[in-house]
């Protein structure tokens, strides 16, 4: 069976109605960054982007939103670096270990600015929000990973049921584009 993540592979705990966060943690042994997230995560999903930070040997990233403003950083923000300023998604990543603890978008006009990405998956809490689609499925070749592997790993996602798409899901494309339309006046604001 092919991998596609050590959180999803073999299933995964369910959401906890009423859960409020909690920490995440990068992959340092000493002086790790704690990070906290202070509420329920939304949108998660399995990223086959070339940006999203994955653990070792994974083909996609797990990542969810949350209000950037309950998001904070407890400890170790010294070791925090923006891995590419020009990104639309500011991916604040520890120097020293390399993962990315939190993607913030800036630009104001942006559809999703106000959201944070996390990975819930280096919290060692149960009750996050569960992956619920696959996003830029066809760009995990673009790591790396062999053409010929689509048809398995889209049989594999759908068997997961998290349904593939090659951009995000159609709610949040649907979403993306209400805001560009709205920002250009094809619908009332
Ligand atoms: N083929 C490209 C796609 C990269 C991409 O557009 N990634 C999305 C999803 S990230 C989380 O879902 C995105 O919104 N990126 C904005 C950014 O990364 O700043 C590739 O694989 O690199
Ligand atoms: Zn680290
Ligand atoms: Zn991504």
């Amino acid at each position: 069976m092919i991998k596609l993540h050590p959180a999803i592979d073999n299933g995964w705990q369910p959401a906890k109605p009423g859960f409020t966060g909690g920490t995440i943690v990068c992959h340092c042994k000493g002086d790790p960054v704690v990070v906290e997230i202070g509420s329920q995560t939304a949108h998660n999903h399995a990223c086959g982007c070339t940006k999203c930070w994955k653990p070792e040997g994974a083909i996609f990233a797990q990542i969810a939103v949350v209000s950037r403003d309950k998001v904070r950083v407890l400890e170790g923000e010294n070791k925090l670096e923006v891995v590419d300023p020009s990104a639309t998604i500011q991916r604040h990543a520890c120097k020293a270990c390399g993962v990315h603890m939190y993607g913030r978008i800036e630009n104001r006009d942006h559809p999703f600015y106000g959201l944070d990405f996390v990975h819930t998956e280096l919290s060692d809490e149960q009750g996050w929000s569960e992956p619920e689609f696959a996003a830029f499925v066809s760009s995990v070749i673009e790591g790396g990973v062999s053409p010929d592997k689509m048809g398995e790993i889209r049989d594999r996602l759908n068997e997961l049921g998290l349904p593939p798409y090659d951009a995000l899901s159609p709610a949040l494309m649907d979403a993306i584009a209400t805001h560009v339309a709205r920002q250009n006046g094809k619908l009332a604001a």
